[in-house]
């Protein structure tokens, strides 16, 4: 992958999060998944999110991204407030503002890649065509998918595809990028491959918040929190040490050793 592509600074913290709660009154009892959630991301930063199944991590990037709404709390992107917007504002702001990335890559199979990553990005700045196409070329290069541009999404690798969805996220060049276990579908090499092109977004300049299960994964952020029970427990900084430094994996492990991960 080449060097050199940084994203745009804006002003505002990109994200933060006070007393978030959410509760599923569709369960007999209520589940309560999210029980107080305080975080700040700070801009630039690669921040993961761990802890055991069913602890909340899903959910708390989905209430903290707007896909879902929380039960009580604040959700502030670039300091505004998201859980008060309506349906369409949010929509806006996601489309915008957010870039995601699952674990499986949903893109439309009627569409070559390249086309697959120009959909939202045109339709999030339809007058600025020109610049779109630019800054999506760019990606493509940068992240090595230019030479499969005109494939089907069928005839690409797992880890081309999940390049391809990084291209997609950054292509608005979003405040903050979203992933929800984006190397979960892959084999290991692919999963180097994915975290290298994150890693590299990362060094770029663009915002973080990763949900994984891999402790290798969680050890290229610059900081991990563990929830546990739907509340933040714990939380480790790594940023002291390059990304590739095999002392953050060392650290890493024995802090999640210690919260019984
Ligand atoms: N729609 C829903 N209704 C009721 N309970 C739900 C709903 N969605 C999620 N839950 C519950 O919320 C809890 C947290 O789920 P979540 O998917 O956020 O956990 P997770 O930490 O991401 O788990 P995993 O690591 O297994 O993906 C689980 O106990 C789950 O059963």
């Amino acid at each position: 992958m080449k060097t050199g592509f940084v994203m745009p600074q804006h002003d505002h913290a990109p994200l933060a999060c006070r007393n978030l709660t959410k509760t599923y009154h569709s369960t007999d009892p209520a589940t309560e998944v999210l029980r107080g959630v305080d975080l700040t991301v700070g801009r630039g930063e690669f921040l993961a999110v761990m802890g055991s199944s069913g602890s909340g991590k899903s959910t708390l990037l989905y209430n903290m991204s707007g896909m879902d709404r929380p039960t009580s709390g604040t959700v502030h992107l670039e300091g505004r407030e998201l859980t008060t917007l309506k349906d369409a504002e949010l929509s806006r702001v996601r489309l915008t503002r957010m870039g995601f990335i699952f674990q499986q890559a949903y893109f439309l199979n009627n569409l070559n890649l390249q086309d697959n990553i120009l959909l939202p990005a045109l339709k999030a700045a339809p007058g600025d065509s020109e610049a779109v196409v630019s800054r999506v070329d760019s990606l493509m290069d940068r992240f090595g998918i230019d030479h499969v541009r005109r494939h089907g999404v069928t005839q690409v690798s797992g880890g081309q595809l999940q390049r391809a969805s990084i291209c997609r996220a950054l292509a608005t060049e979003p405040a903050v990028l979203f992933a929800d276990e984006p190397t979960g579908a892959l084999n290991s090499s692919m999963t180097t491959e994915v975290m290298d092109a994150l890693t590299d977004a990362h060094s770029g300049g663009t915002t973080l918040v990763m949900v994984t299960h891999d402790p290798v994964c969680a050890a290229r952020a610059d900081r991990v929190v563990y929830l546990r029970d739907g509340r933040i427990t714990d939380s480790r900084e790594l940023g002291r040490w390059r990304a590739d430094d095999g002392r953050r994996e060392d650290e890493l492990f024995a802090w999640l050793s210690g919260n019984g991960f």
